[in-house]
């Protein structure tokens, strides 16, 4: 009898051969630190099953309980350092921001982003300073995101208003929330809207799902065929075409009214990249996938990180019933019956302020940052980095550490009363726009998206569960991709707030 043995068994023994001769375990000896010897010291597959079938910033925050806020890991084939202290984080961050200013290589970063010609995903380097610079004059500054207050003004409202229309039934709020985020990065990225915003959106669901830097194809980057079997690489091609498509029709679109002298005065992202596409004075001359790779990074990082804020304090709110009437008793008191709540009335808010700092230190959009790649052998809390360590800061750990907050799993916004935290990554208990060179460049645009939308959510609406659902009932499972969202869509109930009370 014949027996057949599947290829991509053959590629799966051959994998597991391969590992087995490099598994070995690592050592960062440091003659000068009188230190115990870390229990790092586990063998290579020891680690990944740490981290199967459970979510990694929460499998690493318990392997931090039993071996410190420093751990080396090999992950696969990466040497990778996790990070779980202040103290550790402000070492890396800080001390030495410049050795760890760059990223590591992800497969998803390598197809989705024209090869890292994108911002978050870029080499440390002059590209990125050059295109970063350029976004963050462009698009991401305090004064230009005060320009586009009527963008958010206008599409915050048209939620407002889709709500009180259809009345008080049961809405997905995750969908629509992230939706109407999508829609102003758009706008005040291009102008308009996306025609193929519902493709957008499906597709970028995907790429978070893929880029979570766990995948086989990031762990194993030499063993292509090993990619092949896990189909990554072509899922990603996919997703890629797909997107490439709709970035290809955003750039033709504006060609086009160019052309066609309909419009001239167009001041935005697009129009000054497209702008600097034909100038020969930048040190890194712009083409097509420079554009195409920007622009994606502003929708994506855009996109998600507010939406997600906004779902988590409606959640946590939903969850402590005292502290939303707390805060919505802020807001009307401060508004005194006025007809719609605008920026400026926010800036007189104070208990609303503190309850998105507590969402964002409980569920911080990116728990574990961006990752980091160590450029030269450096001394981390005694203990030698070797260059090309992957290093990865556990801020959903660090958040949490009783070490630095008292009942860390409630949600109490009053705890950031007299305190100093701001979000510029300055105390290093608080860094959910991470900090140093590689800070988030769209903090004031993602808080400023994040304000006013959910201002106006709590304004001018009551919320109830569905269908006589209980507090206990709401589901707080977490998904975890390049962010960290509710697993199941949240369904509220609005009830207009009669405001002329
Ligand atoms: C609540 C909203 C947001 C949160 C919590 C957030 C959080 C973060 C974090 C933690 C990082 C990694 C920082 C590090 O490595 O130290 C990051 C990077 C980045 N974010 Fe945001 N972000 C938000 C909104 C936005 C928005 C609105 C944009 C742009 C439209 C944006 C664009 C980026 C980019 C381009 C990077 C990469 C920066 C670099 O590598 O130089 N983010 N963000």
């Amino acid at each position: 009898m014949e027996v057949q043995i599947p290829f991509s068994f053959l590629v799966f023994l051959l994998a597991l051969f391969y590992l087995f001769t490099k598994l070995r375990t690592s050592f960062f000896p440091h003659p000068n630190h009188n230190l115990p010897p870390q229990p790092w010291k586990l063998p290579l597959l020891g680690h990944l099953h740490h981290l199967a079938g459970s979510l990694p910033n929460r499998a690493l925050g318990n392997l931090a309980d039993k071996l410190g806020p420093i751990i080396h890991l090999q992950l696969g084939e990466i040497n990778t350092v996790v990070i779980s202290s202040p103290d550790l984080a402000k070492e890396i961050m800080k001390t030495n921001d410049a050795t760890f200013a760059t990223r590591p290589k992800l497969l998803a970063a390598e197809i989705l982003a024209y090869n890292y010609k994108d911002i978050a995903f870029s080499p440390y380097g002059d590209y990125w300073r050059q295109m970063r610079k350029i976004c963050v004059l462009e698009l991401l500054s305090a004064k230009k995101v005060e320009s586009f207050e009527s963008i958010r003004e206008q599409e915050s409202w048209n939620v407002v208003e889709h709500m009180l229309k259809k009345g008080p039934q049961p809405i997905n709020l995750s969908e629509m929330i992230s939706t109407m985020i999508n829609v102003i990065v758009f706008t005040v990225s291009i102008g308009s809207g996306c025609k193929d915003q519902a493709t957008f959106l499906e597709l970028t669901e995907e790429i978070i799902s893929l880029s979570s830097g766990f995948d086989v194809a990031d762990l194993f980057p030499s063993l292509t065929p090993l990619h092949l079997v896990a189909g990554t690489r072509k899922t990603l091609l996919k997703i890629h075409h797909k997107m490439d498509k709709i970035l290809d029709r955003i750039i033709s679109d504006r060609q086009e009214c160019r052309a066609s002298g309909q419009t001239t005065d167009y001041n935005d992202l697009l129009e000054v990249l497209l702008r600097l596409k034909d100038d020969d004075g930048l040190r890194f001359p712009l083409n097509y996938d420079n554009i195409k790779a920007v622009l994606s990074d502003m929708f994506a990082a855009g996109t998600d990180t507010s939406s997600v804020t906004i779902e988590w304090t409606m959640f946590e709110l939903m969850k402590n019933p005292k502290t939303m009437n707390k805060v919505q008793a802020e807001l009307r008191h401060v508004l005194q019956g006025k007809k719609k709540i605008y920026e400026s009335d926010i800036k007189e808010l104070t208990y609303f302020k503190l309850v998105i700092k507590e969402t964002l230190r409980l569920h911080s959009p990116l728990p574990l940052l961006l990752p980091r790649e160590c450029q030269k052998n450096c001394d981390i809390g005694g203990y030698d980095i070797p260059a090309n360590t992957k290093v990865i800061i556990n801020y959903w750990k660090i958040g949490r550490d009783p070490k630095y907050w008292d009942d860390p799993e409630s949600f109490i916004p009053e705890r950031f009363n007299q305190s100093l935290f701001d979000f510029k990554g300055t105390s290093f208990e608080y860094i959910p726009f991470g900090a140093g060179r590689r800070i988030c460049p769209g903090l004031n645009l993602g808080l400023a998206n994040v304000e006013i939308s959910l201002a106006r959510l709590l304004y001018h609406f009551n919320w109830e569960l569905p269908n006589g659902a209980k507090i206990e009932d709401l589901d707080g499972t977490e998904s975890f991709g390049a962010t960290l969202k509710l697993k199941n869509n949240l369904f509220l109930v609005p009830r207009a707030y009669n405001n002329t009370n």
